[in-house]
């Protein structure tokens, strides 16, 4: 019940069709009770002993029933609905809400599919189950409650005898709860890892199929399969087991009744109208407990669905605005960035040597940071420490001064454009995806951001121009072409801060120099951050910073670092082994230093 006190929030204010739905399946019950009673009538009163005055007033009134049982199932099936369904609308935000705020560090970890399942067949477990299935499960205990009652009021030996039944059915039904919670949960797990490979395979079909691995995907996903199969038949057992076991029970109490009831109406204790009413009430006592293996089923599926969503919805947000956080206001910002003494671990990765270690580094407003570093250096590192992708570990990343940390999270991202390696792009429009996250941009805009980052041209070549739909992420566009969307989409920002992160690296150099041209005119003013493995793409930063395992190595302008040893010369002569010419210069550059 935990569970449901979790989603308390999300269905306790439409507390009116929680009722609406129990009480109108509860009153179409009760009424239901009425047919045996007046069986009973119509038996004793009118049939045996010959009186038909009655009857048209009997049919009249089995009428009237079935038109108010009608209108309390009307009144369950709408409240339910209604329930059901704005719970799940509301279950479905929140946890899009959610996913939203979580921290990189949560996505590190995550599994696609996995969350794809949770907001979707999960969702809809909890919707049947809090919308219907708890209103059955309630009817149920008013059925046993009302109909007991009535038989009591019958013959009350005989309902004694009958309600016998009732705690060896509760106790196989429970013993059923508690066999087939576990596969459950299993089979909820085996859903999620199932839509991961597919979901993987379908994004990274390119790679299988270019590794010829079709053959390999197919053999992990029957082991997906096979495992939900043998959760299906684990399944399957627990019912072939349990199910003879409740019917045999339920149906027992229908002979001991006949039995006994039979004896009486032939000793004539009891009327014959009695015993064939107690045999309808009793019936329709058992239809339900019968399902009663159906309803725990519903229950404990969408117990297993609500415990996987509550995980996601209580997953904690390590990353996020302070109380009294600085909201940085575009004018005021100057771009002043200082990182102090910035040491930092991944989360999860304790055991790991630091992916940075003792970083200084003091960016003035207006000037450019190169990040120069063999792969896993810690460039990007430096990167997402200034956007609080993650949190540093020791020391402090100040903007103008204030620790980030000190800053509205939204407000400092705001400020901060940055175009990954990978550039991402949604399925929509050329367009659209230049003017992400801002719908009021000017068509003028658009267009001066992408002559600036050199794309306009390949666009305008397009059919459709910037009403081009891109494929999912960009299929159809070559590297190159992609990137130059995505510094478009950044530089449309204007941010204070902008951060290349390797997002030249499919560019020709002449293409790249033209952008760099142009990004020194926008960002006039504004700090950037280039990071690059081309001596090329930061050659002209005011300050270079060369990093190894996470520590600063070298540090300096283009023309410094070419006059000492060290990586930096090491990869300036690695790229430039084929123009001696400069590589002499810098080697005299050298000598005059050292002599
Ligand atoms: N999300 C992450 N979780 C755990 N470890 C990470 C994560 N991202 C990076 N690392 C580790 O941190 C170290 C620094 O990585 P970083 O991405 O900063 O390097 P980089 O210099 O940008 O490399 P590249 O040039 O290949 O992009 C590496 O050892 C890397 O394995």
């Amino acid at each position: 019940m935990d569970v449901f006190r979790g989603l308390k929030a999300f269905f306790w204010q439409d507390k009116g069709f929680l009722l609406g739905s129990v009480l109108g399946l509860a009153a179409a019950t009760a009424l239901g009770l009425v047919y045996p009673l007046l069986l009973r009538v119509l038996i004793d009163d009118m049939i045996v002993p010959g009186e038909f005055d009655g009857l048209v007033a009997l049919a009249l009134l089995a009428v009237g029933i079935v038109v108010l049982k009608a209108g309390c199932q009307y009144v369950h099936g709408f409240s339910g609905g209604r329930l059901g369904n704005r719970l799940a609308y509301r279950l479905r935000n929140a946890s899009y809400e959610k996913l939203q705020v979580l921290p990189f560090s949560f996505y590190d970890s995550a599994r696609t599919g996995d969350l794809m399942s949770r907001l979707t067949a999960d969702i809809e477990g909890i919707r049947n189950f809090i919308g219907f299935g708890f209103a059955q499960l309630m009817n149920t205990a008013f059925l046993v409650l009302f109909g007991f009652t009535m038989m009591a009021i019958i013959d009350w030996p005989l309902m004694l005898m009958t309600l016998a039944i009732i705690p060896v059915l509760s106790y196989v039904a429970i013993r059923f709860e508690l066999h087939i919670h576990p596969v459950f949960r299993s089979i909820r797990a085996a859903v999620g890892r199932l839509t991961v490979s597919v979901q993987e395979n379908i994004m990274g079909v390119r790679t299988v199929k270019s590794f010829a691995s079709e053959k390999h995907e197919m053999n992990k996903f029957k082991g997906g399969n096979e495992n939900y199969r043998d959760n299906h038949l684990a399944l399957a057992a627990v019912w072939a087991k349990y199910f003879p076991v409740i019917e045999f029970i339920a149906n027992l109490s229908v002979v001991l009744l006949l039995l006994a009831g039979g004896i009486r109406v032939i000793h004539g204790s009891l009327t014959l109208g009695s015993l064939v009413s107690l045999n309808g009430m009793l019936g329709m006592i058992v239809a339900p407990l019968w399902t009663l293996g159906f309803q725990i089923n519903n229950y404990t599926q969408s117990k297993a669905a609500g415990e996987r969503l509550l995980e996601l919805l209580h997953q904690p947000v390590t990353i996020r605005s302070a109380d009294r956080a600085l909201e940085l206001k575009d004018d005021n910002v100057q771009g002043h960035v200082q990182f102090e003494d910035v040491s930092f671990r991944y989360p999860n990765h304790e055991h790991q040597p630091s992916a940075l270690l003792g970083f200084n580094l003091d960016v003035p407003p207006g000037s450019v940071i190169g990040l120069l570093g063999g792969t896993g250096s810690g460039k990007s590192t430096v990167v997402q420490l200034l956007l609080r992708a993650y949190d540093v570990g020791e020391g402090a990343i100040t903007l103008d001064g204030v620790d980030i940390r000190h800053i509205e999270l939204e407000s400092l991202r705001r400020q901060t454009a940055i175009v990954f390696q990978e550039s991402f792009l949604f399925s929509t429009t050329i367009r659209e995806n230049i003017a992400y996250g801002q719908a009021d941009a000017s068509e003028e805009a658009i267009i001066e951001a992408a002559k600036l980052s050199q794309a306009h041209e390949f666009i305008m070549e397009l059919p459709l121009g910037y009403d081009t739909i891109v494929g999912e992420r960009g299929m159809g566009l070559s590297g190159g072409q992609k990137q130059r969307i995505a510094i478009a989409r950044a530089l449309l920002l204007k941010p204070k801060i902008l951060i290349l992160d390797d997002s030249t690296s499919a560019l020709d150099m002449e293409t790249e120099h033209v952008i760099q041209q142009s990004l020194r005119k926008v960002m006039a003013g504004r700090t950037t951050f280039i990071i690059a493995h081309r001596i090329s793409s930061l050659r002209h930063a005011d300050e270079i910073v060369v990093l190894d395992r996470g520590r600063v190595v070298q540090r300096g302008k283009h023309e410094q670092l070419l006059r000492q040893p060290g990586l930096y010369r090491e990869t300036y002569r690695a790229q430039y082994a084929d123009r001696p010419d400069e590589l002499d210069a810098a080697a005299a550059g050298e000598r005059r230093v050292s002599g």
